[in-house]
């Protein structure tokens, strides 16, 4: 599916779904099952693009995994356990995938090449090789080590304090992975608090962590034992029907088994801040906590989104924006420059791409200006081989006059395989044509 033609929606959008799920959780569980001693099994795991590679990645490195749709099964035998892959590990489209192996292979006593497609090939690296190499790992990549490929050899790493200059989940984790098989304790701190799945799923495999406001301290040479992991919805999944249900007339929709870890949930605080007809029950909170979340088509008015919420929405920031078209007033997003290095420049993507559909929108260093109240046309718009990207353009079409065709359509399966079957499902009345 390389170009996709929908039209806008009649009815709007009526139903109860199941997002996918959760792909930060995903990558971790057959990670962290990986290095573990004995089996682990995972349920609720998202068969996405992403998540595949980081499974192709494990078995690269001896582990046996076997994958059936969302149930796997891990034979882990420990970090010792891994060896040195013949082939090169190949991440695909997954930044998370790459920068976490990172940690993964810090203490690994052989060699391993990395790699990524187009996109993973402008994407820095430094942010987690240059500390990873202050703690003793051995890496040499292209542009002394910040872009793909990168190689590494791994052995006497050894503990680090480290003060991360950026809120990143995936700095923290891979610096934390390779404090695991330090000599020493590991503290990591960060500037504002990022998504804290490793923290949460490294204790459920046995591992002492302690947390302390934005400090992260763990002591070196300890070992997973296996677990059984249950992996939430996505909420970065659900953002898209959040926005749909509230921007699109005569809608209602149900979203059940979302994710709803407190370090994710900034899009459901931004939208209960623009006035959204939003709704949170809660239904479980073991590992990681789950609720229901109801959302109806809503007036929704413009509102500032920067600070410490950024890094608690950072993926969802696209969908936003289009939210932020269909209110009353002005919306401004700052303190977002991250979104400059993600699968694409996320920041100048929107803004293109929503400036063809007829959006007021501008592009500013570090965020975007978003004037409300625009009534879309349809046109050609492309995702660029960005899947956050594509899934908003195709809800930006369900309000657009006339027809909008996606290029690069396809790119969604990296984090959601099954979303335009679900799309028809839920919006009766669009018309697709490949
Ligand atoms: O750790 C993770 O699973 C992720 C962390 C975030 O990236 P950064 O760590 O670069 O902020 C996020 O954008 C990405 O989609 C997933
Ligand atoms: C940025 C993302 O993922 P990653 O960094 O893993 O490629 C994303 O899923 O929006």
């Amino acid at each position: 599916m390389e170009k996709l033609v929908l039209t806008s929606t009649r009815t709007g959008l009526n139903g109860t779904i199941t997002v996918p799920g959760d792909k930060s959780i995903s990558h971790r569980a057959v990670m962290f099952g990986s290095i573990a001693k004995g089996k682990t099994t995972v349920q609720g795991f998202l068969p996405g693009e992403d998540c595949l590679s980081t499974i192709d990645c494990f078995r690269k490195l001896g582990v046996k995994i076997t994958q059936k749709e969302s149930f796997v099964e891990i034979e882990g035998d420990g970090l010792e356990g891994l060896i040195e892959p013949t082939d090169i590990l190949n991440v695909g489209n997954s930044g998370t995938t790459i920068r976490l192996m990172f940690g993964v292979l810090a203490n690994t006593p052989f060699h391993s090449c990395l790699i990524g497609d187009d996109s993973i090939a402008k994407r820095p690296m430094k942010r987690v090789t240059e500390p990873l190499r202050e703690m003793g790992v051995a890496i040499e990549g292209r542009q002394g080590g910040n872009y793909t490929p990168v190689s590494i050899r791994g052995g006497n790493v050894i503990g680090i304090h480290y003060t991360s200059p950026v809120a990143s989940a995936q700095v923290k984790s891979a610096i934390l992975l390779a404090g695991l098989q330090a000599e020493g304790e590991t503290i990591v701190t960060e500037p504002a608090k990022s998504r804290d799945h490793t923290e949460r799923m490294l204790r459920a495999f046995g591992v002492d962590v302690e947390v302390e406001g934005l400090t992260v301290t763990l002591k070196g040479k300890q070992s997973l034992r296996a677990t059984d992991i249950v992996v939430p919805g996505d909420i970065s999944s659900a953002a898209f029907w959040l926005v749909a249900g509230a921007v699109v007339p005569n809608s209602r929709l149900v979203l059940e088994g979302v994710g709803v870890n407190p370090t994710r949930t900034g899009i459901i605080d931004v939208l209960e801040q623009m006035g959204a007809n939003i709704h949170v029950e809660m239904e479980d909170e073991e590992v990681e906590p789950i609720a229901t979340i109801t959302i109806e088509t809503s007036s929704l008015r413009g509102i500032e989104i920067g600070g410490d919420i950024i890094p608690r929405l950072i993926d969802e920031i696209p969908i936003i924006a289009l939210a932020a078209s269909q209110a009353e007033g002005v919306t401004i997003i700052k303190d977002a420059k991250e979104l400059r290095v993600k699968e694409t420049d996320r920041i100048q993507t929107v803004v293109d791409e929503l400036t063809k559909l007829g959006v007021h929108i501008e592009a500013t260093e570090d965020g975007m200006k978003i004037y409300g109240g625009s009534s879309l046309s349809g046109n050609t718009v492309n995702s660029y081989g960005d899947h956050r990207i594509g899934m908003m353009l195709a809800i930006a079409s369900l309000l657009a006059k006339g027809e909008t065709t996606i290029e690069q359509a396809h790119s969604v399966a990296v984090s959601y395989p099954n979303f335009f079957e679900q799309l028809k499902e839920l919006a009766e009345g669009v018309k697709e044509n490949e």
